[in-house]
Formats: structure tokens, C-alpha cells, sequence
């Protein structure tokens, strides 16, 4: 018996190389045109992000889109003296001509945590916003590449998926779930325990993206080193966390914005390489996959690698919770 379930997988935006292509030819030179859609631009992850991605020499078009503070954040970004053109939307109903053309739609709109709150805890707000902006995105670029920052991921990517099921766009090799982040932190954990250079480093991390469901696989890390378990445990753990070490830190003046725009931007970089043909682009994602099921439940999923007794533990205790939060999604978007 097969089952669709979301989960995170290596490999995923290589597939972008076999989406179709909407290139057009950038004057003389053979880099593509590509059109870059930030919806949520002006906020804290949204400024920053436009700046990267201006910075992107494979952006030719940057639409900014947001409902509050879009003009000023559009000016600014405009006079950096790179390829992209800068256009900033800042009403409902621009929406549509934001969109229009887009290659890649970034997502980071929506509220934030504050200290003492869950993700899931951002669902009531965030569920509403997102059902809005891809039945735009249905409807004026059904064959962009979505990329989901806004919270709860877990719930998120499946109303997406559920909308874009209803409009009839719905392709699951075009929507991910950005989980790029816990990538990055791991990485840069992993380095810090081990001494080994943080560029040289590599740690696949599977699952979701809220506590429990954030799975790094450090016994799949390269360069590999001989960490104790207790380290393993640890280093897991704060893999797991690091979204609330920082809004702890932040102490009630957000989350994530920084290191967050940097991952949103390696992302939508690897989207637009797979776009353009590049080979062999490997990140994590958020996605819709197969997983095999039996008498025993899931049987084999499929692209994980070997995992660690450890790891096949939390990816167990993961299940109920991942399960459940897709379940929501689903739930809303069909019924509201
Ligand atoms: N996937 C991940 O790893 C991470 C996800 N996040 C999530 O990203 C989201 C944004 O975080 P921040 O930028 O810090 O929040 P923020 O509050 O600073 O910015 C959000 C922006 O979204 C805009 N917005 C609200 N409703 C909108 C709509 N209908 N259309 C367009 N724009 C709209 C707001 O005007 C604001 O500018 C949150 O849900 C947060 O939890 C944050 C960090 C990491
Ligand atoms: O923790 C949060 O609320 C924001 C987030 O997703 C992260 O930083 O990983």
C-alpha cells in the first residue's frame, strides 16, 4: 500500500532542472530571464531577503509584494546597482500583476512568534494569509516554483497543496516547504562541535519544521567525525530549538530574520540553478513524497539514506505530530 505523506528529502529541487522552463534569453548573454516574487517583502525576514536576491545575478525581474511598507522597501532595494528590476506592489490588487511572469514565489508573509508560543500557535493568522496569496498564485502563475517560509511550514505547505489541488495547478514538484534554515543551523552546530571548517560541512536534515519534527542526520554528516551519542543527542536537540533560542533572544520582537532571509536565499538560489539547467542541485525540503506502508506501519521511505538507531527513533516519534499538522492543513483549506 502507498500513502502520500509531506516530508522532507535530499534531492528535491534537483527535479527543478526537469520543471518546465519559462526561460526567455537576458540580452546577448545566456543567463535566462527569471522573475522573483517576495510576497510579505517589506518584513523582517522580507527586506532582507529582497537584498539578497537582488544581489542574485540569475533574478533579471524582483517583484516586491506586501500589504504595509512595500514603496520604501522597493526604493531602497531599486538603487543597489545589480541586473534585477525592482517593482514593488503594495495593494491587493496588484497582487496579480506581482505575479504575473514569476519563475519563483517566495512566501515569508505572515506574524511571527513571540516567546511561550508554538508554530502551530501562528496557524489562525498565518492559514488565512497563505490560502489567499496561492489562490493567487493559481490563478497568475500556476507554474511557478512556490517557496513556503510563513509558519506553521507543516501546515502551510498542505493548504498550498490543497489549493492549488482545487485550482487545478497543483504539481508536488513545484512546492516546497523551506526548511533550509535547520540545514544552516545544523551545519553551523555540527561545525562548532567538531572544529571542522563550517564550509566544508554538510548535514541532510529530514521531517518538518516545528521541534520534534525537525530530523538532522548527523550520522549522514560530511565530513564525518567521532561524536559521542550524548553529543549527537545535543547537537539534535539544538537543531531542533534553534528557532526558539531565537525568538527567546528576540524576547518578543519576532523571530528569525536574518539567518532566515540567507537560507530563503540559498533556496531560491538552488530553484533558479535547477531552473536554468544546472545539475546535481541538492537541498532539503518540505515535500510531497511516497512512503511504502505494511503491517508495521511505514515500511520504507524513500531517499533517507541509512539512519542511526537514534534516528529511526525520532523519526517514529515525529510521525503523530507531522501527520496531524498536515491533517489541519488539509482540513482548512477545504473547509473555509
Ligand atoms: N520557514 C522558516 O524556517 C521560518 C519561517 N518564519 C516565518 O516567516 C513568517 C514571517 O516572519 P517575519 O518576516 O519575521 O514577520 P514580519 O511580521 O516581520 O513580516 C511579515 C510581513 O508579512 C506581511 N503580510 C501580512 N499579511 C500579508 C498578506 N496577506 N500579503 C502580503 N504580505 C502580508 C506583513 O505586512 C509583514 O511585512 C512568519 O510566519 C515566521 O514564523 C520565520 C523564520 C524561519
Ligand atoms: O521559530 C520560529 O518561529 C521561526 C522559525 O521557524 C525558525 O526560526 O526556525
Amino acid at each position: 500500500m502507498r500513502l502520500k505523506m509531506l516530508r522532507s528529502v535530499q534531492s528535491a529541487v534537483k527535479r527543478c532542472a526537469s520543471a518546465p522552463s519559462s526561460a526567455r534569453l537576458y540580452s546577448s548573454a545566456s543567463t535566462p530571464e527569471r522573475k522573483v516574487a517576495i510576497l510579505g517583502a517589506a518584513g523582517g525576514i522580507g527586506q532582507p531577503l529582497a537584498m539578497l536576491m537582488k544581489l542574485n545575478p540569475l533574478v533579471s525581474d524582483l517583484a516586491l509584494y506586501d500589504i504595509a511598507g512595500t514603496p520604501g522597501v522597493a526604493a531602497d532595494v531599486s538603487h543597489i546597482n545589480t541586473r534585477a528590476k525592482v517593482a514593488g506592489y503594495a495593494e491587493e490588487k496588484e497582487l496579480g500583476k506581482a505575479l504575473e511572469g514569476s519563475d519563483v514565489v517566495i512566501i515569508p508573509a505572515g506574524v511571527p512568534r513571540k516567546p511561550g508560543m508554538t508554530r502551530d500557535d501562528l496557524f489562525n493568522i498565518n492559514a488565512g494569509i497563505v490560502k489567499n496569496l496561492t489562490s493567487a498564485i493559481a490563478k497568475y502563475c500556476p507554474n511557478a516554483l512556490v517557496n513556503m517560509i510563513s509558519n506553521p511550514v507543516n501546515s502551510t505547505v498542505p493548504i498550498a497543496a490543497e489549493v492549488f489541488k482545487k485550482a487545478g495547478t497543483y504539481d508536488p514538484k513545484r512546492l516546497f516547504g523551506v526548511t533550509t534554515l535547520d540545514v544552516v543551523r545544523a551545519k553551523t552546530f555540527y561545525a562548532g562541535k567538531t572544529g571542522l571548517p563550517v564550509e566544508q560541512v554538510n548535514v541532510p536534515v529530514v521531517g518538518g519544521h516545528a521541534g520534534i519534527t525537525i530530523l538532522p542526520l548527523f550520522s549522514q554528516a560530511t565530513p564525518a567525525a567521532n561524536l559521542s551519542e550524548e553529543d549527537i543527542k545535543a547537537l539534535t536537540k539544538r537543531t531542533q530549538d534553534g528557532g526558539t533560542e531565537v525568538v527567546e533572544a528576540k524576547a518578543g520582537k519576532g523571530s528569525a530574520t536574518l539567518s532566515m532571509a540567507y537560507a530563503g536565499a540559498i533556496f531560491a538560489d538552488a530553484c533558479l540553478k535547477g531552473l536554468n539547467g544546472v545539475p546535481d542541485v541538492v537541498e532539503c525540503s518540505y515535500v510531497e513524497s511516497n512512503v511504502r506502508l505494511g503491517k508495521s506501519g511505514v515500511e520504507e521511505i524513500f531517499g533517507l539514506g541509512p539512519l542511526s538507531d537514534f534516528e529511526k527513533q525520532n523519526l517514529e516519534a515525529m510521525k503523530s505530530e507531522l501527520k496531524a499538522s498536515i491533517e489541519k492543513g488539509i482540513n482548512f483549506a477545504n473547509k473555509n
